[in-house]
């Protein structure tokens, strides 16, 4: 990936050549200072969003768009770090318009609003190593939730970020959620490739930290040992292709939450069949249709308290940007599902 990810070498260069002159310290407090920045433009664009909200009041729940492009988690192509623009840009598309299929607007600020971008790359350029970087990400979350009725729904980014989205989301809320995970994979490696934030474990961390009562993972076809016996430990509830004509009904009628916090809702655009999203890292066939996906979200029973999309792929996606307006389309009603 070029660009600013390019550049986190500069900081070790420096330090390698003037090692006497730049403290470790001192690096540490300028890093510091530039996390410190950019929470504060998501709070300050949170605050300003919410208390306009509040004070026209009746509204319980507004979805509030929160872009993480990161994708240097990606086992395979890094391409999701460029996704959010996309998504933004596609969900204003006027080849549409701004209204749900249930016919909620999009416009109308108690629906959905915006808080703008972690600045993933900028921060990285840094030298903020990942443990860092992860938790800059929780408190972004933190930061939406903070401002009643604001919940985040958040574009990813490769799906690495689902656990420190999930960890905040569980902290804040005080106890476990409910989590919906449609993916072509289980993502829930104890590790992968020697990375442990690797977008292919994250549902391992997240269990290890207790964040979900029950997880349940639906569109799975590329499924190893590991990934099934992973499942077995953690108590997770497989739902695989082969069996979806079965599992239809059940699955298209979902509720979930009930004695939790609520539920989670985390959409990697690969559960699609590569047919309805090739603009994916990971090509799988054998997936869910688009209508299969809105079917299982628009039937769900739950109080979704937030939610990601992730895995799109920018520069996979056909010339029209095919995938990103499936992306967009997942994000716009799962804006129906969490505002009211
Ligand atoms: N978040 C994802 N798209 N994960 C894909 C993981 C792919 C990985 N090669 C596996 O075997 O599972
Ligand atoms: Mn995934
Ligand atoms: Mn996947």
């Amino acid at each position: 990936m070029g660009g600013a990810a390019a550049g986190t070498k500069w900081i070790h260069h420096i330090q390698r050549l003037s090692a006497a002159k730049v403290s470790a310290e001192a690096v540490e407090r300028g890093q510091s200072r530039v996390i410190d920045a950019s929470l504060t433009l998501i709070r300050e664009r949170a605050k300003l969003k919410a208390e306009l909200l509040r004070a026209l009041g009746g509204v319980k729940a507004s979805a509030s768009l929160l872009g993480v492009p990161l994708g240097h988690n990606s086992s395979f192509l890094q391409g999701p770090a460029f996704a959010p623009p996309r998504i933004r840009e596609a969900i204003w598309c006027g080849s549409t318009n701004s209204s749900t299929e249930e016919g909620k607007e999009l416009n109308d600020p108690r629906v959905l609003t915006d808080v703008g971008d972690v600045p993933i790359q900028e921060i990285r350029d840094c030298g903020v190593e990942d443990d860092r970087l992860m938790h800059v990400i929780s408190e972004s979350v933190k930061t939406v939730m903070e401002e009643e009725p604001l919940r985040p729904l958040v574009l990813g980014g490769d799906h690495s970020i689902s656990y420190p989205v999930v960890r905040a989301v569980s902290e804040k809320l005080g106890g476990p959620v409910d989590i919906l995970h449609l993916d072509a994979h289980p993502d829930i490696y104890d590790c992968f490739e020697g990375n442990t934030y690797s977008h292919a474990s994250s549902f391992a961390r997240i269990m290890e930290g207790g964040y979900a009562r029950r997880l349940l993972q639906v569109g799975l076809r590329s499924i190893t040992k590991e990934g099934r016996d992973q499942g077995k430990r953690f108590g997770v509830e497989q739902y695989e292709m082969r069996t979806f004509s079965k599992d239809r009904e059940k699955l298209e009628n979902l509720k979930l939450g009930d004695g939790v916090k609520g539920v989670y809702v985390s959409v990697d655009v690969d559960c699609l069949d590569p047919a309805f999203a090739p603009g994916v890292s990971h090509i799988e066939p054998g997936g869910l249709s688009f209508r299969d996906v809105l079917n299982i979200l628009q039937n769900l029973q739950g109080d979704v308290v937030a939610a990601d999309v992730v895995e799109f792929n920018p520069q996979r996606d056909t010339v029209d940007g095919m995938t990103a307006m499936v992306a967009a389309k997942l994000v716009r009603e799962l804006t129906a599902k969490i505002s009211k």
